[in-house]
């Protein structure tokens, strides 16, 4: 089946973080692909990939780039597609130089920008976008919600069943 998620990265550095991404499209069985594409390191490639997108079935793109974290917002300068983006923590900056870069999109190049470092949840915003006309999806997002929920319940069952000392020292 044709991807409908495409998750580009600025560099395979970025792949320890952009892989739970990837995991939230294959826990809801959505066809993703993985590309490595950089505004600054390869341009033109950057401008194929983002223009051709949409063409090729592509529905969602989730970039994700450390630093001067170019590549989110020119692919949505680029692209009719909703883009998300994922800071990547950085090492001097703790990944805020990244949330920075991302997110102060001017208006009209919207990039729908999640916390640094978390793609998982772009990886369920693209899911959940996909849902809005997958009515078998909508079920599997509102039976994900359900788990958080009932494993939220369960912890807090555990808790007064322990107390708080001892919940503390079995937690990983
Ligand atoms: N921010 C960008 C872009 C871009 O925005 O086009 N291309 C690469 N990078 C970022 O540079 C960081 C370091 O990359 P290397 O580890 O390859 O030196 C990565 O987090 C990447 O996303």
């Amino acid at each position: 089946m044709a991807p409908l998620v495409g998750i580009i990265m600025g560099s395979d550095s970025d792949l320890p973080i952009m892989k739970n991404a990837i995991a939230v499209c294959e826990e809801f069985g959505i066809e993703s692909e993985v590309a490595i594409v950089s505004a600054h390191r390869t341009p033109e490639r950057m401008v194929q990939y983002a223009q051709l997108a949409h063409q090729r079935g592509i529905k969602v793109i989730i970039a994700g780039a450390g630093g001067a974290a170019h590549l989110p917002g020119m692919v949505a300068s680029l692209t009719p597609l909703p883009v998300i983006g994922v800071p990547v923590p950085t090492r001097n900056l703790q990944g805020v130089d990244s949330l920075y870069s991302i997110l102060q999109m001017p208006a009209g190049i919207p990039v729908a920008t999640v916390a640094i470092g978390n793609a998982k949840n772009a990886g369920l915003l693209a899911v959940q976008i996909l849902a809005t006309h997958q009515p078998e999806l909508l079920e599997k997002v509102q039976q994900y919600r359900k788990t958080l929920c009932e494993s939220v319940i369960a912890k807090q069952a555990k808790l007064e069943e322990l107390g708080y000392e001892q919940y503390l020292q079995q937690m990983p």
